[in-house]
């Protein structure tokens, strides 16, 4: 099954959280089930914070792509379109907010699921909670926004 992310056209597949084509990156993958959507993703020894645990800012780059690929397929979705039709949609973060509930320990592969709060206009608001071994760890929100042309290089 292909992801959100297998969908991103190629000038915008090298995001260091979600694009396939960034060898270096997190290169998640967000699908749906149901209404939700989720990410699984298994963090390395290298995204240590304190020993055992893992880094705020990994599980903050986790939310925030989760969100934005959710923000896209939510809107295809919304129009009944497939997510390889055009015109394509692209979003970016607008504001990403996250809150540490609990020690999210380094070993279990993680779960993020998402669920689509608003779509209005350009906008789309996802919020997702982060789980490890079934215990919610993280939760956040991201504002997501059409890409601008401004991001064109
Ligand atoms: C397929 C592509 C995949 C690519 C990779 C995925 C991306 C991964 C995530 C990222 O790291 S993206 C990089 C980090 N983000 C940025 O650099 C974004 C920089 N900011 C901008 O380009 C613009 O400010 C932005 C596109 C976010 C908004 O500009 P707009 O001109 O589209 O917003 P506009 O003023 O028209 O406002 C539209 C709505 O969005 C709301 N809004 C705008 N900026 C916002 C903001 N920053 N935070 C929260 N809400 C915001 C605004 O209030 C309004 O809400 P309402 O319709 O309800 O009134």
């Amino acid at each position: 099954m292909q992801a959100f992310q297998d969908f991103y056209p190629e000038n915008v597949a090298h995001c260091y959280g979600c694009g396939r084509l960034n060898a270096d990156g997190h290169q998640i993958k967000t699908f749906w089930d149901g209404d939700e959507t989720v990410t699984r993703f298994q963090p390395k020894p290298e995204h240590t914070a304190i020993p055992g645990f893992v880094y705020g800012g990994l599980l903050a780059s986790l939310i925030d792509c989760h969100c934005t690929g959710t923000a896209a397929a939510a809107m295809y979705r919304a129009e009944n379109r497939a997510m390889d039709s055009l015109p394509a949609f692209r979003f970016v973060t607008g504001s990403l907010q996250v809150s540490y509930l609990k020690p999210t320990p380094l070993g279990p592969q993680l779960e993020i699921r998402g669920r689509v709060k608003e779509i209005k206009g350009r906008k789309v608001v996802v919020e997702a909670t982060l789980y490890a071994e079934g215990v919610a760890t993280a939760r956040g929100e991201v504002v997501a926004l059409q890409m601008p042309d401004s991001f064109t290089a």
